[in-house]
């Protein structure tokens, strides 16, 4: 009611939440790109790669109806509950899915679980239910009304009147509260989901939608479904006190490019309407988020529907849908842009505090009881106007009443509503309070119940007690049964193991005398086979021995007639090879002093040779150097001459020189003939020579090769005056050419005679100089050449006389070893005729020794005889000891007689008993009886038995 106080909460802003749409078939049909990318990490969109944001939530278009809801919707359920008013609306491009968000995809769905496009409106409602049946509240009344602002006119969805003839609702502003009142809208009680999806379906059919180019079901109006929550809460004091909340769902008309969506007439006058009132609500955001003065709520019936919701005290949120498609470029850019601008608006939400039942009843009377004064002072005042000019007044007034009427009537139909609920409220109290009683009754029989069962559980605990004193005792006597019968056991076990270790042992024995006699019988045996096998064997030894003696014995004579012969020949060797040493020193010393006095000879005479040769060389060249000079001399003393006749020609007879000139060329060739004859004695000459020097190189050669030939030790050492004299004779070779290259030469030119006479002489002079130091190295040779050969004489004479010792020395030798060889050889002889004999000997006493041992061996196995004893006889027979039986001890007490009579038992609560009593019976036959009879199970296994469960036994013991 108006005079409602209220709590407020913190400033928030609009939650606002941006949705893209999958891409319809128009658009992939005309292969339009997705231009949307949503991050859900930022929260906000980019339009062609431009960012918005950040949202309070952004969806893509895989996001299922039910994320949406329960990420969103379902906070401000609780909210409504708890007393608030909450707003959601969806806004955006006309075909972009906000009736698709709101309502869902199917209008035939009977609930959110059989349709999965279920939207936000169905899904809140049953929310509702459910939270408030979760929170425990019984006292509820949930009443909706469902309206559609078409061209600006407000019609209701669930009026009963039919389409045509529908009655436009008014709006009034609530003087009390920021909102407004929509007089005569149907508030219809909902009691169950189910009534929600009829409801749906009744307002789904009257709301106009028609198909647009943009939308086959495009919606031409916006509507708005409101759901009222009142919740009653009893006092401790038995006061009523009432919470109201309240919750909005707008599902507004798609903004919409007239041209693109096709409309015309009807179509485009919708259109513009719809424009219209989105163009007011754009500016009322625009104007809340800008600070405005004035907001511009009332130029448009759905900013006055909503103006609490939009910077009211309402919680609101805002779903801005979109389409990904580059062909809605501008549309988006607009929504997104509308979105960033509404997210800005700050709305105070305030909760409505709970009102007591009779200040809500006080409030609608009061407030009826003042429209009524109102009204009747506007009738009466109705009644006076009478004058033509006070018509207009007239009219103003009669206005007044009609909206005061309304007012009224609105007032009383709230009254009605409230007293309504009050009675579904009773009614829901009165069925919550017959239930109580009813659970009141139960409880009291549950209890009476309780108590009668305490009893026998106290009597049954009793008798418990006492079975388990007696169970205790049994225990115990079961218990010293079992550890007697263990002692008695364990002797009984010991004695047993003892038995059978005898009776063991005796086998045993038994075994062991067979297994030593058959051992001993087969031992006499083989021992009489062995022995008679060592006689033979010993008989063959003999045999073998005397045999292999003999011929030991012939083949040491052979032998020593061979170590003989050997010796004799050793001896004759020695002797042969003394005399031929000697004789070979002999002619070896005489070989090398043969050698030594030719080498001498042949040094000598070759000393001697090469003396004359270079000697002659020496005197030839200068004899040539001498005529050559001479030949110069009367070459120059000729050339002179000639030179002095041209001269005196030339001054005496000028005319006659060409005589003259005739006569001196004549002269010229004669002279050069003459010198071409010198030339040629000169050539010749050379030429006898070289052949001279030629001879005297083959001789040389002979004389090296025969030197070489007879020693070659002296041919290392004549080695090197060898080939001093062969490039000696070289040189004189070379010389010999150079004269006859000069002697050419020289007929040419003078000059050339005077550079050869000196090159000549100088070649002399080196000529002679080679020749001495020639003659001093052959002398230097000869005189090592002798020394070598003296000392070679020396050492070979040394070593001829060593040779002698030691060959004198090796024959001695060898004849000591032949007499040696000689006597060893009897010795050997000697001695094996002695081993012969001796082991013959040796073999004879062997070979009687062993026939003796072998007889007396045979009679001492013969003699062996065995006793054997059966250990088996003369013992006591194989019995088992008879323990202790299980009825020399003393028995357990039966459980009957420790449990007593059971008569006052009856019923199921007898079998109760019985079965236990079986159980205890069970238990203490099977220790004392179980444990007595099998005596030779051992401890672990009688353990385990006594461990085992009892109803397991029970089982086996039934069985
Ligand atoms: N998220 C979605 N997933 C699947 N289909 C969708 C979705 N959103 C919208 N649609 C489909 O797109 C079509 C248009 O959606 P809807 O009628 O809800 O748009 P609108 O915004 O309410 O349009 P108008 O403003 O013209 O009434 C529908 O067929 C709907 O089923």
């Amino acid at each position: 009611m108006s005079s409602k106080k209220k709590t407020s909460e913190a400033t928030s802003n609009l939650r606002v939440a941006v949705r893209v749409r999958p891409m319809n078939g128009t658009e992939r049909s005309e292969k339009c790109s997705n231009i949307v990318k949503v991050d859900k990490v930022r929260n906000s969109v980019d339009l062609k790669s431009k960012p918005f944001g950040p949202f309070f939530r952004v969806y893509d278009s895989d996001t299922t109806q039910n994320e949406i809801y329960a990420d969103l919707v379902s906070s401000q359920i609780k909210k409504v509950i708890a007393g608030f008013n909450c707003t959601v609306f969806a806004y955006g491009q006309t075909g972009t899915g906000k009736t698709f968000t709101m309502e869902g995809g199917r209008t035939d769905a009977k609930s959110s679980s059989d349709d999965p496009t279920t939207g936000i409106i169905p899904r809140a409602v049953e929310d509702i239910f459910e939270q408030l049946e979760n929170s425990g509240c019984e006292e509820y009344s949930l009443r909706v009304s469902y309206v559609e602002l078409y061209n600006e006119e407000l019609f209701d969805l669930l009026a009963s009147s039919d389409c045509e003839d529908r009655e436009r609702l008014r709006i009034f502003d609530d003087p009390n509260k920021k909102g407004v009142i929509v007089s005569g809208v149907e508030e219809v009680p909902v009691r169950n989901r189910s009534d929600v999806y009829k409801l749906l379906q009744l307002g789904a059919e009257k709301r106009r939608t028609a198909a647009t180019l943009m939308n086959m079901h495009s919606s031409r109006s916006h509507s708005l479904f409101m759901v009222n929550v009142v919740i009653r809460e009893n006092t401790n004091s038995g006061e009523e006190l009432v919470k109201q909340g309240k919750l909005n769902l707008v599902d507004l008309a798609g903004s919409e490019n007239i041209g693109r969506s096709g409309a015309q007439g009807n179509r485009a006058k919708e259109a513009g309407s719809i424009n219209q009132s989105l163009l007011t609500l754009g500016r009322v955001i625009r104007s809340l988020t800008t600070n405005a003065q004035h907001v511009p709520y009332r130029e448009s019936k759905l900013t006055r529907l909503l103006q609490d919701s939009l910077g009211g005290s309402t919680i609101t949120s805002l779903i801005a849908t979109m389409s990904p498609s580059s062909s809605n470029f501008e549309e988006s850019q607009s929504t997104l842009e509308y979105a960033m601008r509404a997210a800005n608006i700050k709305n105070k939400p305030v909760c409505n505090t709970k009102v007591s039942k009779k200040t809500i009843l006080k409030e609608y009377s009061d407030e009826i009881e003042k429209l009524r004064r109102d009204l009747r002072a506007a009738r009466e005042k109705n009644g006076i106007f009478i004058s033509e000019e006070s018509h207009e007044e007239f009219q103003k007034n009669t206005e007044k009443v009609v909206e005061l009427e309304q007012r009224l009537d609105c007032a009383v139909d709230g009254l009605r509503k409230f007293a309504e609920d009050f009675t579904h409220m009773d009614e829901q109290y009165k069925k919550l309070f017959e239930r109580k009683e009813e659970l009141e009754d139960r409880l009291r029989e549950r209890l009476r119940d309780m108590a009668v069962k305490e009893k026998e559980l106290a009597d049954t605990n009793d008798k418990l007690d006492r079975h388990i004193e007696a169970i205790g005792v049994m225990h115990q006597a079961a218990l010293k049964s079992y550890d007697q019968l263990l002692l008695s056991r364990d002797a009984a076990e010991e004695m047993e193991t003892d038995i059978r270790a005898f009776w063991k042992k005796v086998d045993e024995m038994g075994n062991a005398d067979d297994r030593n006699k058959e051992m001993v019988e087969c031992f006499v045996e083989q021992m009489t086979s062995f022995v008679a096998k060592i006689a033979s064997q010993s008989e063959a030894l003999k045999n073998e021995a005397t045999t292999k003696s003999e011929s030991l014995v012939h083949e040491m004579v052979q032998n020593k007639l061979q170590i003989d012969s050997i010796a004799q020949e050793i001896n004759g060797n020695s002797e042969e090879m003394q005399s031929t040493a000697f004789t070979t020193f002999q002619k070896a010393a005489e070989l090398d002093k043969r050698v030594a006095e030719k080498m001498t000879v042949i040094t000598e005479e070759n000393r001697q040779k090469w003396d004359d040769v270079l000697k002659s060389c020496t005197d030839c060249y200068k004899a040539h150097s001498t005529r050559l000079d001479e030949f110069n001399k009367q070459l120059m003393d000729r050339l002179d001459e000639i030179k002095k006749q041209v001269s005196d020609f030339t001054e005496d007879v000028r005319p006659l020189i060409t005589e003259i000139r005739n006569t001196t060329f004549d002269a010229v060739e004669k002279r050069v003939e003459s010198s071409s004859a010198n030339m040629t004695d000169v050539k010749t000459t050379c030429s006898t020579m070289a052949q001279q020097l030629k001879a005297l190189l083959g001789q040389v050669e002979q004389l090296s090769v025969r030197v070489e030939e007879n020693h070659e030790k002296q041919t290392i050492a004549d080695q090197n005056s060898h080939e001093s004299v062969l490039s000696a004779l070289n040189s004189v070779e070379n010389v010999v050419q150079s004269l006859e290259d000069m002697a050419e030469e020289q007929c040419d030119v003078n000059e050339i005679d005077e550079q050869a006479k000196s090159d000549l002489e100088g070649i002399d002079l080196d000529h002679e100089t080679t020749v001495q130091e020639a003659r001093e190295k052959a002398v230097e040779k000869e005189l090592e050449a002798k020394e070598v050969m003296s000392t070679m004489v020396t050492e070979s004479e040394a070593n001829r006389k060593a040779a002698v010792k030691s060959f004198e020395a090796v024959s001695t030798k060898c004849a000591a070893n032949s007499t040696l060889c000689q006597s060893v050889g009897e010795v050997i002889q000697m001695k094996c005729q002695e081993s012969s004999k001796e082991i013959t000997t040796i073999l004879t006493n062997y070979a009687g020794a062993t026939k003796a041992d072998t007889n007396e061996a045979t009679d001492a196995a013969g003699k062996i005889h065995l006793e054997y004893v059966n250990p088996a006889e003369n013992v006591p027979p194989r019995e088992i000891p008879k323990y202790t039986m299980s009825s020399d001890l003393s028995a357990p007490p039966e459980p009957d007689t420790l449990l007593g009579e059971e008569e006052d038992v009856v019923g199921s609560d007898e079998d109760e008993l019985a079965k236990k009593k079986r159980r205890v019976t069970s238990y203490v036959r099977r220790d004392s009886l179980l444990d007595t009879t099998n005596i030779f199970l051992s401890p672990s296994t009688i353990r385990k038995r006594r461990e085992n469960p009892i109803d397991e036994e029970d089982e086996n013991i039934e069985n």
